[in-house]
């Protein structure tokens, strides 16, 4: 029997209560339905106009794509309409969208990667949607600014979905990983996989290696460790160059993700907020680990909305290993 996201985030309601109520759902609901029409669009892309440069920059600095802009677009109408949403902030918007809600209905905070591996899109290669969800601080505490700079841990859930030969829908509410893939023909994401565990050691590496002669010598020692079989065994290398695909096939296949400092880039290239946050939240969830090189993804104290971080994420061998590289 077929089991819906709805229904499975019902039975999660049964099982742990809060942050599976039918207010969260129905939050869940506006990210699901959001991904559906971007999948869309993403599976006609070579037909209609959406391919190829937009011709303005984010506030990245990087040459926006017309799938990111529309992403954006259609993520913003989807969960703007939500009235449970307090503000959402995107990779493509320098400031966050805010609500005029009270801290009654206005009580989450959706961060998001509307469109995330933009180089891979006009190659047909594998793109996704990531998204953090945190809870609105009580005024007491903190107005939506400081309710936005929460720190990975206060995540009271996140995901993301990949646009690849199926599509497939990974979320965590703090109770495990679960996994939906996209059934075009009722047109909802069914049940794939419950409590998903990442292996605890994995047979892949996943690293730019073109920037690998400007990292730090503890991240070069461990990648020749890795090549070399020094870590017990010789690995091999998988990277596509999109973090929802590389990170998701971690997930399913353990080994190591590394994006770390370059000389270039020494505060890293990828984002905290909407990338790193994430998916360290799902690969802790299911048995891994992330760090930044120093200390735990999910510790440090956001200080911006774009903030950039060196993003480090795998399996608990790999990952450890890698710590006893930069220890020493
Ligand atoms: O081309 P590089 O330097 O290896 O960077 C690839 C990384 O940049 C990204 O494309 C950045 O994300 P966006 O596409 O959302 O901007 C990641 O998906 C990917 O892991
Ligand atoms: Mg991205
Ligand atoms: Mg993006």
């Amino acid at each position: 029997m077929i089991i819906t996201v709805q229904q499975h985030l019902q039975q999660q309601q049964q099982e742990f209560g809060s942050e599976a109520s039918g207010t969260f759902s129905y939050l869940l609901s506006g990210i699901t339905l959001a991904t559906k029409i971007i999948e869309a669009k993403i599976r006609t892309a070579g037909l209609g106009d959406v391919l190829g440069a937009f011709g303005a920059e984010n506030v990245q600095g990087e040459q926006q794509q017309k799938l990111d802009v529309y992403a954006n677009q259609v993520m913003l109408h989807c969960l703007g309409l939500r009235d449970t949403v307090a503000a959402l902030v995107s990779e493509e918007d320098e400031e966050p969208v805010t609500f005029d809600r009270s801290p009654e209905t206005g009580k989450y905070i959706i961060i998001f990667d509307p469109l995330d591996g933009s180089s891979n899109i006009d190659v047909n290669v594998n793109v996704g949607t990531i998204f953090s969800i945190h809870k609105r601080l009580p005024a007491a505490e903190g107005d939506l600014d400081a309710s936005i700079l929460q720190p990975g841990t206060k995540q009271v859930a996140a995901g993301y979905v990949v646009y690849g030969p199926s599509t497939v829908f990974v979320y965590t509410a703090g109770n495990g990983v679960h996994s939906f893939t996209l059934d075009p023909t009722i047109g909802a994401f069914v049940t794939t996989q419950e409590n998903m565990k990442m292996p605890e050691q994995g047979q892949y590496y996943s690293v730019n290696e073109a920037n690998a002669s400007q990292f730090p010598a503890g991240y070069q020692e461990y990648l020749r460790q890795l090549r070399e079989g020094e870590a017990g065994k010789a690995y091999s290398s998988r990277y596509i160059g999109s973090l929802v695909a590389d990170f998701h096939r971690t997930l399913l296949k353990g080994g190591v993700f590394l994006y770390p400092p370059t000389a270039k880039q020494p505060g890293g290239k990828l984002r905290l907020l909407y990338e790193a946050n994430p998916l360290a939240f799902i690969a802790e969830q299911a048995g891994g680990m992330a760090t930044n090189g120093t200390g735990r993804i999910l510790e440090i104290e956001p200080r911006g909305i774009h903030q950039r971080t060196p993003f480090m994420v795998g399996s608990r061998f790999e990952m450890e290993t890698l710590a006893k590289c930069l220890e020493a």
